[in-house]
């Protein structure tokens, strides 16, 4: 059953929040040492929705102490591993409770539709906490065949304190597939939320609190990349950082990492999704979906979401044709009424980028829907005709565009869809399952979805190849490898003494 509200419910909501904005370390909410703050505003209306903390180098200084004392003292740690469940399945169900002002907050702040908002991140962002907390006592450690001289020990340990700088988009859910297993992992935590979307992951931490976490464990530092990212990317006791965000910003977090401490750097960056549509492939109705959704879902605002189509020519006019209908029906407008499919791009910055790319569009290829944007908004737009080596086919536009080319055969297809830096995700539609699987294969990229789109779930990882991804994956118990050490204990067991042992 729909767990929607109406339009009215959701404004009432919004009308009664207060969201904390300064930054959430040791427990505490603490404005920036600086006393300085910005503006959170909501991109479909303009209006400030709270004067967010700006942290800078000394409010990270004193973040990173906090989580190291909480590190090293154990106080989260050394719990057992059961008792550490708990406290994150009580999070969970605190998140449960509070889903409708959650679900509000997340599309005030990033222009995010509230049927999403409400019905894919906050259910998801929940999941995934519970996920990786039922998994907190069900990891054993291994021991190496080693013979009969020893016993080797292979166990997995925190890495320490945690680093988690947060893109805008999915600012709920991108916290979840980061805090999830960082916590479950019994690492200390420092998350950096994008400056565009700060209040979700400061209402996360307050309830984390409710739910029994031990101070210092989860903190909070708000600010901009320059101001709290940089610092955090430098600090010699940060171990490790798991960003997601712009492949630019990504290689900046590697410098860091090599001009500090060598802390370990995980990357989730872009992408130039394709989903091949071969000559074979059935049930078009079908395919027209998932490519409606992959590419408009989010407003595009999705490292995942298909931006090229590329067809096969026997295919082309009948898929267009449902792809066209389908899109036509997309609503795009006030976020918080749950008809609309497509909110505001999250700020002016970023819909003026968006519309470049649609200008750009414009002039060198063929416009066959929308093309336009207006106050915030961009409606669904598909470009035909799209030159392979256009921007538009080349580029990361992270806006609701979708560019058409067409192929005439499976193998040409295969080749475009590899000429990219990127390799995040693609997906592949055709009736006959060799090929299907001969070209999921053949694609490079980390997830590849057959006659559907997706990003996988829970339980499967999720990164990207080529410039798309560096260093570990999201999700699975693989987001596990990002947040632990393996270290090997070796016990001798021979017979030999001392004096042998050192022959
Ligand atoms: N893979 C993905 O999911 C995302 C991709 N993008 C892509 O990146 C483009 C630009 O968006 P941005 O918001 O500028 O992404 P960004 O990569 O700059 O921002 C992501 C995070 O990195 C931080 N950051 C920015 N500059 C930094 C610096 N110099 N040092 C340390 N941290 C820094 C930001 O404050 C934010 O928390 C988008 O148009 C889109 O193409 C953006 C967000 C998410
Ligand atoms: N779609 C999940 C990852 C991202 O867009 O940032």
């Amino acid at each position: 059953m729909s767990d929607l509200q109406t339009r009215e419910e959701y404004q009432a909501i919004a009308a009664s929040l207060t969201p904390a904005a300064t930054a959430f370390v040791d427990g505490a909410f603490r404005p920036a040492r600086s006393g300085k703050t910005f503006a959170s505003t909501n991109p479909a209306t303009g209006e400030t929705l709270a004067e967010v903390a700006a942290c800078q180098a000394e409010d990270v200084d004193f973040a990173v102490r906090k989580a190291r004392e909480a590190f090293d003292d154990g106080r989260w740690r050394c719990k057992a591993p059961a008792e550490r469940k708990d406290i994150l399945i009580r999070l969970a169900k605190l998140l449960h409770r509070n889903r409708h002002e959650l679900a509000v907050l997340e599309s005030l702040d990033s222009g995010k539709p509230i049927r999403d908002c409400a019905t894919v991140d906050v259910p998801d962002t929940i999941n995934t906490l519970k996920w990786h907390a039922e998994a907190i006592d069900k990891l054993y450690d291994q021991s190496a065949p080693v013979g009969e001289d020893a016993m080797a020990l292979i166990v997995r340990e925190p890495i320490g304190v945690a680093a988690c700088v947060l893109p805008w988009n999915f600012p709920l859910m991108m916290l979840a597939w980061k805090i999830g297993p960082a916590l479950a992992s019994g690492c200390s935590v420092i998350v950096k939320p994008a400056e565009q979307t700060s209040l979700s992951a400061l209402r996360v931490a307050e309830l984390a609190m409710e739910a029994g976490l031990p101070a210092g464990v989860l903190n909070v530092v708000t600010g901009d990349g320059p101001g709290a990212g940089e610092p955090l990317g430098l600090h010699g006791d940060v171990d490790m950082v798991s960003f997601t965000g712009s492949t630019e910003t990504g290689r900046r977090f590697l410098r860091y990492s090599a001009d500090s401490n060598l802390k370990k750097v995980v990357l989730e960056c872009g992408g130039k999704n394709p989903a091949i549509v071969t000559d074979d492939a059935e049930d078009l109705d079908l395919v027209a979906e998932h490519v409606t959704n992959a590419a408009f879902w989010n407003m595009g605002e999705n490292c995942s979401a298909t931006s090229r189509l590329i067809v096969h020519e026997a295919a082309k006019a009948p898929l267009m044709e449902r792809i066209l209908a389908r899109a036509r029906d997309w609503r795009t407008g006030d976020p918080l009424d749950p008809a609309n499919h497509l909110g505001a791009l999250v700020d002016r910055g970023h819909f003026d980028k968006v519309c470049g790319y649609l200008e750009h569009g414009r002039a060198e290829a063929e416009v066959v829907l929308g093309g336009q944007g207006a106050d915030g908004y961009v409606e669904p737009t598909i470009f035909d005709a799209v030159d392979r080596e256009s921007r538009l086919a080349r580029e990361e536009i992270f806006g609701p565009v979708l560019s058409v080319i067409t192929v005439r055969s499976a193998d040409e297809a295969v080749t475009i869809a590899n000429d990219s830096p990127y390799g995040l995700a693609a997906s592949v539609f055709s009736a006959n399952g060799k090929r299907a699987l001969r070209t999921a294969r053949a694609v490079r990229a980390g997830t590849v979805t057959v006659n559907c789109y997706g990003e996988g779930d829970i339980t499967t990882p999720f990164g990207g190849y080529k410039q798309s991804g560096f260093g570990g994956r999201d999700n699975g118990l693989q987001a596990h490898d990002q947040y632990t050490e393996l270290k090997t204990i070796w016990i001798d067991l021979s017979d030999r003494g001392p004096t042998d042992a050192v022959d």
